[in-house]
This record gives C-alpha cells, sequence and structure tokens, in this order.
C-alpha cells in the first residue's frame, strides 16, 4: 500500500521523460507484473573531497519489480555505481529514500546485505592468491551452504562461467577468468536480488550472452523470487533486460520496458533512444554524446559480429557452455517458449530455496568462522608474511640479547708506564714491598714496579694496553682515535705511592704534605668520554684494578685486605645480582615491545589489504556485520600473538637465559596482553588508513615513541616531570615496570607495581577495541 502511494509520488513528481508504465514484459513476450522489489524515491547524494562537494544523484526515482531484470544505463560517471551501492546498504542516501524488499537496506528485516543479495562489483574483488574453491568456499561458509549444495553448484558455475581449473590460483589467470571468477561469487548462492555492476565488461559475447541467458533463466517465472540489476556500458545487451533505466547526470530520463522505449521513441535501438532523451533533457553538449555514442556502436558492432558468428552455435545448443554441458539450460531467449520457460524456471526455483539454510546463515559463529579460516589461508599463501610474523620475533630477541647489555671487549687503551721506560712490564715481585718487622715501616728490594704490579690487576680482554714511551704520543693516539684513554705513571710511582702512604701518615704536620710527591704517586688518567657507556667501563675497569691491587698489596705484608677498603660497603642486594646487566634491564620491556609492535604491524595492514581488493565490501554485503568482521580478525591475531608469544619467551628465557625470577604464567599472560592491545591498537589504523604506506607510517610514528618514552631503554624517573606523566599514559610504561617486577624481583599481583601493569594494559586493550568496532561500524 505504502509502495503504491510512494509509486503514484513519484509518478506526479517524476522525471519529465520517465513513464509511468509499472508493467515489463518477460523476455518471451509475456507480461511480468509483481510486488516492488526496490523502490528510490527522490534519492539525493553527494560525495565530499576535502573542500570538493560532487553531486552524484539528483532527485532519482527508480522502481525495480520483483523477478525482474532491470538494466541501469548510462554513460561513465553518471552515478550507476553509486545507486547499486545504496541498494546493498554500503552507502545512504542524504534525502529521499531507498526501500529494498520494502524496508530500509542495512536494516536486518531488509536482509540485505546479507545472503538474500548477491553482489558482484565493478572492481575484480577476489582474493589473487586464492583459487577458485578457496574462494567459494569462503562465502559457501558465509552464507551456511552445505558441502553438497556447495559442490553440485560449483560444479555448475566452473562449466557454465567456463572457469579453469578449480585449483588454479586466480592470480594466474587472464583478465576475463578472473571476472568470471568474481561473477561465480554473486552466483554461487543464486540470491533473491542479483546487484551486478558491469558483468560483462572483458567478457567475450558469446560467454555474455550466456551469461544474460543464464540470468534471464534466473528471473523467468511467475513467482520466483529473483530479482536482477545490471549495469552495463553495452547498452544493446540491455534489451534483454525487463526493463531499464537511463541514466544521466545523476537522474532517470526514463524508466521503461526497452520494447516499450523503442515504440515510443520510434528509434531502432536504445543507443538512440538514449540520445534523444539527452538533447530533451537540455544537455547542450551533443558533439560529446555524439561522440560516446559512436563509440559505444563500435564496440556494439564487433560484439554483434562475434555473436553472429557463434550463433549457429547456440541455436544448436552448442558453444553456450550451460546450454552444451547440463542440457537444461536456457536456450537464446526468441526460442525458448513459454512451457520450457516455467519448467525450467522451477528447477532453478527449487534450487533456490535450497541453497541457504536462513537459520544457518543467520549464524554469527559461522561467519565468524568464514572469516577467520580465510584469513589463515592468506597467510598460508604469504610465505613472507609467515616469515615475518614467527621468526621475525626469534631474530629480534636474538640480535638483542647478542648485541646489547654485554661489556664492549678489546677496547684500546694507551699505557705510558715511564717508570718501566715505558715498556710493557716483564714482571714484577709480588711480596710485601715494606720491612714490617720495626716500629714502622722499612722499604725493601720489593718496592719497584708497583705500576706494573697494578697493571697486572687490568682486565686485557676489556681494557687491551697499547705501550707508548712519552705521554705526547699516547695523547696524540687517543686524539686520532687509536685509544680510548690515557693511563700514565711517573718515574718513581713505587716510591712516591710508598711516601704518599707512610710519609703523611707519619707527618706531624698534615698540613705541610708534599704536594709534588703527592701528585707523582698519582695514576693519571685522560679519557676521551665521547663513549659514554665505553668510558663507564673503562673507568669500572681501572678503579676496580686499583682495588685490587690495594687488596693484593696490604695482604702480602700480613694486613688484612679490608684495611684497603674505603668505609662504604654494599652488602647482597635485596633484588637482582652483581651479576645483573643492563641485557636483563632492558629484557622485560624488550619482550612486550617485540610482541606489541610485532601486533600492531600485522593487524594495522588488514583492512586496508581488503579494502583495498575490494573484498571488504563484499564481505559486509554477503552479510559479514563489521562487528563480526572484527570480531575474526581479533581472534585470528589472538593465535597469531600466542605463536609470538611462546616464540619471544621461549628464546629470551630459555635460550639467552634472562633471568626469571617470578611466575611463567604471568610474564606469558601480561605479553599476550600486551600482544592484544597491539592488535587493538593496529585495527584502528587499519580502519582509519587508506593506503598501506599511511598505515606504516603511523605505524612506525607510533614505534619509536612508545620505545624511548616507556622506560624499556632509559628511566622513566630520568624524564622532565611532564614527559614523565606523559609516559604513563602510553600502554607499555607501567607494563614494562610490571614485566620488570616478575622477571627481576619475582613480584605476583600481590604487588601494586605488578597489577597496576594488567590493569592498564586491559584498559587499552577495552578502550581501543570499542574506537576499532565504531569505526568499522561507522
Ligand atoms: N568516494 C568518492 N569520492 C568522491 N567522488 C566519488 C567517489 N566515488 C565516486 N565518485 C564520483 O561520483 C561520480 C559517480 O560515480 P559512480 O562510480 O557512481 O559512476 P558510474 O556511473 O558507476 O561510473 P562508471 O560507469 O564509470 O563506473 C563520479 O564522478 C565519480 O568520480
Amino acid at each position: 500500500m505504502e509502495d503504491q502511494t510512494e509509486q503514484e509520488q513519484a509518478l506526479v513528481n517524476g522525471n519529465s521523460v520517465a513513464t509511468s508504465a509499472n508493467e515489463s514484459k518477460l523476455p518471451n513476450g509475456q507480461t511480468k507484473e509483481g510486488p516492488v522489489a526496490i523502490k528510490i524515491s527522490n534519492a539525493y547524494k553527494h560525495y565530499t573531497s576535502g573542500q570538493k562537494r560532487t553531486p552524484v544523484l539528483l532527485g532519482l526515482d527508480m522502481e525495480v519489480k520483483k523477478g525482474q531484470i532491470y538494466g541501469l544505463l548510462g554513460p561513465s560517471g553518471c552515478g550507476k555505481t553509486t545507486v547499486l551501492k545504496c541498494i546493498v546498504g554500503k552507502l545512504t542516501v542524504e534525502t529521499g529514500s531507498v526501500r529494498v524488499f520494502g524496508e530500509p537496506p542495512g536494516t536486518p528485516a531488509s536482509g540485505v546485505p546479507g545472503p538474500r543479495v548477491g553482489y558482484m562489483p565493478q572492481e575484480l574483488a577476489i582474493f589473487l592468491e586464492f583459487n577458485i574453491e578457496e574462494t567459494l568456499t569462503y562465502f559457501r561458509r558465509i552464507f551456511g551452504m552445505t558441502r553438497k549444495q556447495y559442490e553440485d553448484r560449483l560444479q555448475f558455475l566452473m562449466k557454465f562461467l567456463d572457469l579453469p581449473s578449480k585449483t588454479r590460483s586466480l592470480i594466474n589467470m587472464s583478465g576475463g577468468q578472473q571476472r568470471r571468477a568474481s561473477l561465480a561469487i554473486a552466483l554461487l548462492h543464486e540470491p533473491e536480488l542479483l546487484i551486478l555492476d558491469e558483468p560483462t565488461v572483458g567478457v567475450d559475447p558469446l560467454l555474455r550472452s550466456a551469461i544474460w541467458n543464464h540470468l534471464t533463466e534466473m528471473t523467468d517465472c511467475f513467482g520466483k523470487h529473483c530479482t536482477i540489476v545490471i549495469t552495463t556500458h553495452y547498452i544493446e545487451e540491455a534489451r534483454q533486460a525487463n526493463r531499464v533505466g537511463m541514466m544521466r547526470f545523476g537522474k532517470l530520463l526514463a524508466e521503461d520496458s526497452p520494447e516499450e522505449l523503442l515504440r515510443r521513441f520510434s528509434k531502432p535501438n536504445l543507443e538512440d533512444v538514449f540520445l534523444d532523451l539527452c538533447l530533451q533533457d537540455g544537455d547542450l553538449e551533443t558533439a560529446k554524446v555524439r561522440e560516446e555514442r559512436t563509440q559505444r556502436r563500435s564496440i556494439l558492432k564487433f560484439s554483434k559480429k562475434k555473436s553472429e558468428a557463434a550463433k549457429p552455435d547456440l541455436e544448436n545448443g552448442q558453444g553456450c557452455q550451460m546450454v552444451v554441458t547440463n542440457g537444461k539450460g536456457p536456450k537464446p531467449k526468441e526460442k525458448v517458449s513459454a512451457t520450457n520457460s516455467t519448467a525450467s524456471a522451477r528447477s532453478v526455483s527449487s534450487t533456490v530455496s535450497k541453497y541457504i539454510d536462513q537459520k544457518k546463515s543467520n549464524l554469527t559463529s559461522q561467519r565468524v568462522t568464514a572469516c577467520m579460516i580465510k584469513t589463515f589461508n592468506r597467510m598460508k599463501k604469504r610465505v613472507g608474511l609467515l616469515v615475518y610474523q614467527f621468526i621475525l620475533p626469534a631474530l629480534q630477541v636474538s640480535l638483542f640479547c647478542l648485541a646489547i647489555g654485554q661489556d664492549p671487549k678489546e677496547l684500546p687503551v694507551a699505557v705510558v708506564n715511564l717508570e718501566n721506560q715505558g715498556q710493557p712490564c716483564a714482571g714484577h715481585p709480588t711480596e710485601c714491598p715494606f720491612d714490617m718487622t720495626f716500629i714502622g715501616p722499612e722499604i725493601n728490594d720489593n718496592l719497584q714496579n708497583l705500576s706494573c704490579r697494578y697493571l697486572s690487576f687490568m682486565d686485557a680482554s676489556i681494557a687491551r694496553p697499547v705501550y707508548y714511551e712519552n705521554y705526547e704520543d699516547a695523547h696524540q693516539a687517543v686524539k686520532n682515535g687509536e685509544a680510548w684513554g690515557v693511563i700514565s705513571m711517573g718515574q718513581n710511582f713505587s716510591r712516591n705511592l710508598y711516601d704518599r702512604i707512610f710519609e703523611s701518615v707519619a707527618s706531624e704536620d698534615l698540613t705541610k704534605v708534599n704536594l709534588d710527591k703527592f701528585n707523582a704517586s698519582q695514576i693519571q688518567v685522560e679519557m676521551d668520554i665521547t663513549n659514554q657507556h665505553i668510558a663507564f667501563t673503562l673507568q669500572l675497569k681501572f678503579a676496580e684494578a686499583f682495588q685490587q691491587f690495594m687488596e693484593q698489596l696490604v695482604t702480602s705484608c700480613g694486613i688484612n685486605k679490608a684495611v684497603a677498603n674505603i668505609p662504604l660497603t654494599f652488602l647482597d642486594p635485596i633484588y637482582g645480582t652483581p651479576e645483573l646487566t643492563f641485557t636483563d634491564f632492558m629484557a622485560p620491556g624488550i619482550i612486550l615491545t617485540i610482541v606489541h609492535s610485532m601486533a600492531l604491524g600485522y593487524s594495522a595492514m588488514i583492512i586496508i589489504l581488503e579494502r583495498n581488493e575490494g573484498l571488504l565490501d563484499r564481505t559486509w554485503i554477503a552479510g559479514v556485520t563489521p562487528g563480526e568482521f572484527a570480531l575474526a580478525h581479533f581472534l585470528v591475531s589472538l593465535v597469531v600473538n600466542f605463536l609470538q608469544v611462546v616464540v619471544t619467551l621461549t628464546f629470551m628465557i630459555l635460550v639467552f637465559q634472562v633471568p626469571n625470577e617470578g611466575s611463567l604464567c604471568l610474564v606469558f599472560l601480561l605479553t599476550m596482553l600486551q600482544g592484544v592491545a597491539g592488535t587493538t591498537i593496529g585495527l584502528i589504523i587499519s580502519a582509519v588508513c587508506k593506503t598501506q604506506q599511511d598505515a606504516t607510517q603511523i605505524a612506525l610514528g607510533i614505534f619509536y615513541p612508545n620505545l624511548i618514552l616507556s622506560g624499556i631503554i632509559w628511566p622513566v624517573e630520568s624524564m622532565p616531570l611532564a614527559l614523565r606523566y606523559f609516559a604513563y599514559t602510553l600502554p607499555q610504561t607501567f607494563a614494562c615496570e610490571a614485566m620488570r617486577g616478575i622477571l627481576l624481583r619475582g613480584w605476583g599481583m600481590a604487588f601494586m607495581p605488578v597489577w597496576r601493569g594488567f590493569v592498564v594494559t586491559l584498559a587499552w586493550i577495552i578502550g581501543t577495541y570499542i574506537i576499532f568496532k565504531r569505526l568499522v561500524t561507522k
């Protein structure tokens, strides 16, 4: 009733030339009238690109009856694809209304998107790395077809669309074969509504004819529910439609059956009808229109020639795969008798009903599983991606453990030992250099080459001595970058050291210490400290060597070595061991950052890849909701994460023996959650970026600040206050602290830094997943 009112209204307001015809004819001449399948009333829409607004639909009215083939014709850019996208619920109009099966598309009541509709977009929208079977299996799972139904249908489509082996990769097929495979997806479940955007482009005339015959058969019966909307550039091809809509500049110039249009305009073909309509529409660009017409005619002539060449075959029931192979296929339309048509249609009708199990096709779990299996299959096909996903974490961990945190080795140090004439020490006494039997210590023969004794405690594997005879040469060597520093000792180093220790102590007036002698007993070190870590290492080694030298010296004289120590004692550490290295400090953060960034990088590409290939639209129009799509990718990422965490922890803890004092379960759980947080952040990037390049740049842009600010490399406590507070808001800062607590201190959930790390990570996961879901459902 509502339809009727709208229809009447459309007729009153309708386009100047649009007809009031609401009936159309079957190809065999029978009148076809039925309920309305699609109704678009007074639709307006524009695209916005930056400041630019492009109007696309300008008060479009269109009506498609159930069981009709509706040919939507018009020049490139007039808005045909936009209309189709509005019908399948991919786009919405700004004003006016679109109704599919009486309901707005996108609502559950319309069933569109969903298994009620089969959609073939203009672009290929196929998984090029898949073969035909894998591609169709994906859609079979979404639609809930049983294996048997699917096998029958696959067999039919392979023959009908003249597709090569079902196991050949689509990437290795010709353009025409790929288009036919794309059409097979739309035809797979014989939907109630078939939306085909230029399905016959690049298809040879013979097959084009067979496709039209098949479409005719799908709609060719009373009470049959298949409705087809098709766009084509081959205008004459649309004569086989029950009704055509001629579109220009966002509105329909006319809408009627081809026969009625030809009769009304007294033209021999639809091309000329279209030209007349354009002229009537007040379009002054006649030259351009004529040119378009000439071009299209030349295409048509070519295709006609080919069709005619093939005609005898068609008439004999050969040449068209469908006719040849199953013997039940339609003959060319003028040959189809009413009886045949009905019988044939009945068989199609019964096939249609058995393909879709409404209960099954409504199952979220089934669609999520379909998406997951498809993603795993895609991964399997991309060996590079697999390597990237699972070998890279292991490689990163190995490189980190091997390259970071160890002491630098074989650092050249210029040694100027004037006490030994600048030469390497051949040997030195190790006995007590003092005679302690008298009241005060006396010098004995062992008081020589104390400098050599000191140098003997130097760890040559770290500070490699290079001997110089004078200070100037040694200094120049450092200047030239040949050594990291100069360590020098004077001519009477041993005697001056003795005097420093005993004379100053024995002196009655400590204010009168001989500073010359005092300075001459100093071991002087001058360094290149441009590399702070190397400089710190050498300073530490020089100081350790001196401590050991002094301990050995006093011990050789029978004095307790404690006398040689400064009165500051470092007892055993409460947490950690003296052996802990910088690697151990960084490892907790590195584990998290590897897993987090790998997950982020992987998921950041997911939607972009599918969207750019046109697959995302197809998946959604097949009935997978954005929420299901998000869930499927989330679950796949979880599996990938799991494996990455196993690889990372195995290498870090088992192979490279990074210490773990706490619960491995907690370590695993926190790492896993960090991976999930990376996944959800990546999914957001994937949803907002148009290209892989954009996504890569954002992912990299996130990676470095995160690494620098999260306290993974350097303590957060060293940052300026404002930056430190910012760092605390990042997903890895508290998690890194928690991980350090577990691994190095053996803390459990009872410790605030540990549970805080978990809570913040969970908050990031929930927050980013909500944002992602909103973005994809927009
Ligand atoms: N996302 C978009 N943003 C901006 N403009 C767009 C967008 N999509 C399409 N357009 C513009 O809208 C107009 C209609 O596009 P549409 O794809 O609907 O035309 P069409 O009739 O299907 O063309 P063709 O036959 O070449 O496929 C064109 O001018 C096109 O450039």
